[in-house]
């Protein structure tokens, strides 16, 4: 455990000399949001420690807006939209450092009698987590977010329908120490208050689009690194809002490059020993080539829990550093899977998660396809040389229309994930294809008004 963590025992501490007062606790969403309550300490140490607390069961079955929606087994009007239970996880207590007298603890999210809720992402990949276990392989994981700075606060950005937003920088700002200079208060913030929060931080660099700026955090184990990623995320947004600026994660703002979220994988066994290392081609291990063959067999049919909206698939452009074919290469950025690294470290990189995506589900696809790989021993195909945009390698599915259908139709998701998650995340990404399909977008007013 990090030593920015806190125990039960160090928090109840703090509560005692009065330097928390407030508990968040949190649990992450469909979409990948932290959503919950923010508690009174005492509260939480006297009743919610060995009792729980509820949360409305909605919170797994609405839209991005907070709608209700029809349709969904779990929650609906039909269930009357009873409560689930949210389950701390005291492993996950930690200072949230930008409020001040904070403390957060995620959640696992059940039904009353403790049964879990199949659909809830942290369940889905406790799921594929126990698959690996059962072979003694643990994953680590690293994720990768970038995001894009604006001058404007989040209510000012609101108010001008997100539309000319100054951006913190007016140039492509790729690794220039000047460009990350022009907000470094901001980026300091986050990097030590995110340290602060238990997350390991490496570094923060710019990127290309206006603004763009990416910062990195040391890998962890699976479940930790997701719960990391969403307190990152939402913190990140909170401490921006502070500095009265915002910052987005949505994958694709507008037509220059958009928002990545590669996502790092590595398998170790009980003892620690790299799983992916060995003495084949490549340095790899038997496993590493099932493993690898299972990602590009699953790519496709998985590509709705790595690109969730309408907008992640606009992402996929030839040259923009974001793949689209569904190769694997040696350090090849043009690949959607990049292997990097050796022994220890030897590990993929895959390419096609946005800055929308939700780590959970993301990684779960990631462990469910490399096990789909491992059992039914998929041959590796050789590695990509070259430029991968321009090869005839199958492609990464190009809307969320085609994800929604192949993931619908995937017997290797129903049989990993479950029947129930499947009918779960397609009726998700239908929700969103509807919305979309009922939007009239700027895009059509500039294209119609006038001139048509
Ligand atoms: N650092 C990079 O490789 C850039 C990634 C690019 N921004 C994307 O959206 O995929």
């Amino acid at each position: 455990m990090s030593s920015a963590r806190l125990t039960l025992d160090q928090l109840r501490a703090r509560v005692a000399d009065g330097s928390v007062d407030t508990v968040v606790l949190a649990m992450t969403d469909m979409q990948g949001r932290l959503q919950g309550k923010r508690l009174a300490a005492d509260y939480f140490l006297s009743d919610v420690v060995d009792h729980a607390a509820e949360g409305c069961g909605y919170l797994l079955a609405v839209d991005i807006d907070m709608n209700t929606v029809d349709g969904y087994e779990n929650s609906s009007w039909e269930t009357g939209y009873g409560d689930f239970v949210m389950v701390p996880d005291l492993a996950t207590l930690r200072m949230i450092p930008w409020h001040p007298g904070t403390a957060m603890v995620q959640c696992d999210i059940t039904q009353h009698d403790g049964s879990p809720i199949s659909v809830s992402p942290r369940q889905i990949l406790r799921r594929q987590l126990d698959r690996l276990a059962a072979r003694g392989w643990q994953a680590y994981v690293g994720t990768e977010l970038e995001f894009i700075v604006f001058k404007d606060s989040y209510e000012a950005a609101w108010d001008k329908d997100y539309a000319k937003l100054t951006p913190v920088n007016q140039y492509n700002v790729d690794y220039s120490l000047l460009g990350t200079a022009r907000i470094e208060p901001l980026l300091r913030r986050l990097r030590n208050e995110m340290a602060g929060a238990g997350l390991t931080v490496e570094s923060a660099k710019g990127e290309c689009n206006l603004g763009q700026h990416e910062i990195a955090f040391k890998y962890d184990t699976a479940l930790t690194a997701c719960d990391d990623h969403s307190v990152y995320k939402t913190g990140a947004k909170e401490i921006a809002s502070q500095e009265n600026v915002s910052l987005t994660f949505m994958a694709k703002y507008n037509e220059r490059e958009g928002n990545s979220c590669h996502i790092h994988l590595s398998l170790r066994d009980a003892a620690g020993a790299p799983v992916m290392a060995g003495e084949g081609p490549g340095g790899f291990s038997k496993v590493m080539e099932h493993f690898l063959a299972g990602q590009l067999a699953c790519l496709a049919d998985f590509a709705l829990l790595l690109a969730p909206t309408v907008n992640s698939y606009k992402r996929y452009v030839p040259g923009s550093f974001a793949p689209t074919a569904i190769a694997w290469g040696r350090d090849n950025r043009t690949c959607a899977l990049r292997v990097v690294g050796h022994g220890h470290s030897l590990r993929f990189e895959n390419r096609v998660p946005g800055g929308d995506v939700n780590p959970y589900l993301a990684v779960a696809a990631l462990i469910a396809a490399g096990l789909h790989g491992v059992e039914q021993e998929l041959e590796l195909e050789p590695e990509f040389t070259g430029n991968a945009y321009a090869s005839d390698a199958p492609r990464v599915p190009a809307t969320l229309r085609d994800a929604v259908e192949l993931f619908e139709r995937s017997e290797v998701a129903a049989e990993a994930f479950g029947k129930d998650v499947v009918r779960h995340y397609t009726h998700a990404g239908r929700t969103e294809l509807t919305a979309f399909e009922a939007a009239v977008t700027d895009w059509e007013r500039r294209r119609g008004f006038e001139r048509l």
